[in-house]
């Protein structure tokens, strides 16, 4: 089971990662509160233990620009949160990046789209849509291909995402309290996990 933790914004986040060991760090250059500029999330990523895997993630942006700071911050994944099509994906691919691909699911039918990226991507990740709070456990369990979970995972309501075994989770507001990085929260999660947890990404 792999943990990641996303929406770092300061150097503290970072520091307190390096003590609890997720797999991947998450830094947002979408438009989000959580978003950090490129200077930014090279000083975090300078602090970074090398045990822990930098995603960038971005929302229908232009691939250069995704590329450019790929490359720029050695990112070890991009993850793609909009309605980037398999073109797309398949540029990124092609110059050596490696791809994250988000899928908002409120239906069976996005399920479909999102199987489209399978052979494609590194990892795809359900998630819920952005501005609501649907449980997206009940759609997520009818997919017959591996996945990231995210959607406003907690430690009170982990459990039944971990109940769909995925590959892996992905938690950003649920680390947070008033908006920013909750150690107790994060040292909770990485505890109720550590049984599930096997060699990580190496
Ligand atoms: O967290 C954000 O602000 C964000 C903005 C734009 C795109 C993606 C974003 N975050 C990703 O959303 C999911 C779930 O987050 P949450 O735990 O429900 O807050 C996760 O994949 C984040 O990487």
């Amino acid at each position: 089971m792999l943990v990641k933790f996303c929406g770092l914004k300061r150097i503290e986040d970072i520091q307190m990662c390096n003590k609890l060991f997720p797999d991947m760090i998450g830094l947002i250059f979408a438009e989000s509160p959580r978003k950090v500029d490129v200077e930014l999330a090279e000083k975090i990523l300078k602090v970074k233990g090398n045990f822990i895997k930098a995603v960038g993630v971005f929302k229908n942006q232009s691939v250069f620009d995704v590329l450019k700071i790929a490359k720029r911050l050695g990112l070890d994944f991009v993850q793609l949160h909009g309605e980037e099509d398999l073109e797309y994906v398949k540029f990124l691919r092609q110059e050596g990046v490696s791809v994250i691909k988000a899928v908002e699911i409120s239906s069976e039918e996005d399920l479909r789209k999102a199987e489209k990226y399978v052979n494609l991507v590194n990892f795809v990740l359900l998630d819920r849509p952005k501005g609501s709070d649907l449980d997206i456990t009940q759609i997520a369990k009818l997919a017959k291909f591996p996945y990231i979970i995210a959607g406003g995972i907690t430690l009170e309501n982990l459990d039944k995402f971990l109940a769909l075994s995925p590959v892996g989770i992905d938690i950003s507001s649920g680390i947070e309290t008033n908006g920013l990085k909750d150690y107790k929260k994060m040292k909770g999660i990485i505890e109720r996990v550590k049984p599930l947890r096997n060699g990580g990404l190496g």
